[in-house]
């Protein structure tokens, strides 16, 4: 039986279910649950702290996890990604008062709150930079108004924590992050375990069928040239011949963001009936 770490609290949690109940596994019910099996696909998901996913992925006790990169760099556990999962996407930046440090040079001697020790003492270290790091668990844009540190180095999103607290980012995103999957450095989902490969085909599906949209239009035989380097589909577009001579059907898969300008381009060129539809599922 495959044994899989889900986040069981936080902005991993809801989204990372979702996916897999997308993918066709069981997800509990109750977000009391530690531990569901699901007999039909031979899988067990062990519902986890997100922050401890990458250390019992390192152990090797389970084979595969979901977690945020930047909790996996963090951890510096023996844990590698496999597929990023486009989800819980941030970046993870240092953030002051504004007048406080103009760049990350300037931290040297500074104190940094952060939840994320792992990252800021290796970045500081990479950077050559001699500054105390205190641990927070959480809520660290507060320390600096109380005093407990002049910096704080924090996961940020819409940047919408940071105003509110009257501070403003330092210097360039330390690292971008996002939901990722994860195993053993090193071990071999690839080969060794049928189980592992059909899940990431199961969850690289999702992602597929998220980001494409299926398009079909018919042209006139002379436009289809022009008409396919619109839509080059992911290997190759499909021409059906229509009953109306000198037509032809195209159907290919294109981006659902770039699906209206497609659209509007195709329209110039004079393809009619185009139509745009939802993917549910796909194995490329
Ligand atoms: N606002 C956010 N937007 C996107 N991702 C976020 C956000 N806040 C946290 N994350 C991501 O969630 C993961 C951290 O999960 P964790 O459960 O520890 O914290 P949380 O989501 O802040 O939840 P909580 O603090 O309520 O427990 C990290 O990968 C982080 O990048
Ligand atoms: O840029 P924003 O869109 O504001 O998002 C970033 C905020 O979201 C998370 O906090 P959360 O609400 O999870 O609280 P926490 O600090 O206790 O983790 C994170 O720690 C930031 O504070
Ligand atoms: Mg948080």
């Amino acid at each position: 039986m495959l044994r899989i770490a889900v986040p069981n609290k936080g902005s991993l949690s809801g989204p990372a279910s979702e996916m897999l109940h997308e993918a066709g596994y069981l997800q509990r019910r109750d977000s009391k649950e530690l531990v569901i099996v699901d007999p039909g696909n031979e899988v067990e998901f062990f519902y986890l702290r997100p922050r401890d996913i990458a250390i019992y992925v390192s152990s090797g006790r389970l084979d595969i996890g979901i977690t945020g990169r930047d909790l996996l760099v963090d951890s510096g556990a023996d844990a590698e990604e496999i597929l990023p999962l486009g989800f819980a996407r941030s970046t993870f930046r240092y953030a002051t008062r504004p007048g406080t440090a103009g760049g990350v040079k300037d931290l040297g001697g500074m104190t940094i709150a952060t939840s994320y020790e792992g990252i800021v003492a290796g970045h500081l270290a990479q950077e050559g930079i001699d500054a105390t790091v205190v641990h927070l668990d959480g809520a660290v844009e507060t320390a600096i108004e109380l005093g407990v540190a002049q910096v704080i180095a924090d996961v940020v999103e819409t940047g919408t924590s940071l105003r509110n607290a009257g501070l403003e980012v330092i210097g360039d995103p330390i690292m971008h992050s996002e939901a990722v999957v994860i195993r053993r450095t090193g071990a071999d989902t690839d080969t060794d375990q049928p189980k592992a490969q059909q899940f990431l085909r199961r969850l690289h599906g999702v992602l597929v069928a998220r980001t494409y949209v299926m398009m079909d239009y018919d042209c006139r035989a002379e436009d289809l040239e022009q008409a396919v380097a619109l839509t080059p589909g992911l290997e190759s577009p499909t021409v059906s011949p229509l009953h109306n001579e000198g037509w032809v059907a195209v159907r290919a898969m294109v981006p659902a963001k770039e699906a209206q300008q497609i659209m509007d381009d195709l329209y110039a060129i004079g393809a009619r009936a185009i139509l745009t539809t939802a993917i549910h599922a796909c194995r490329l």
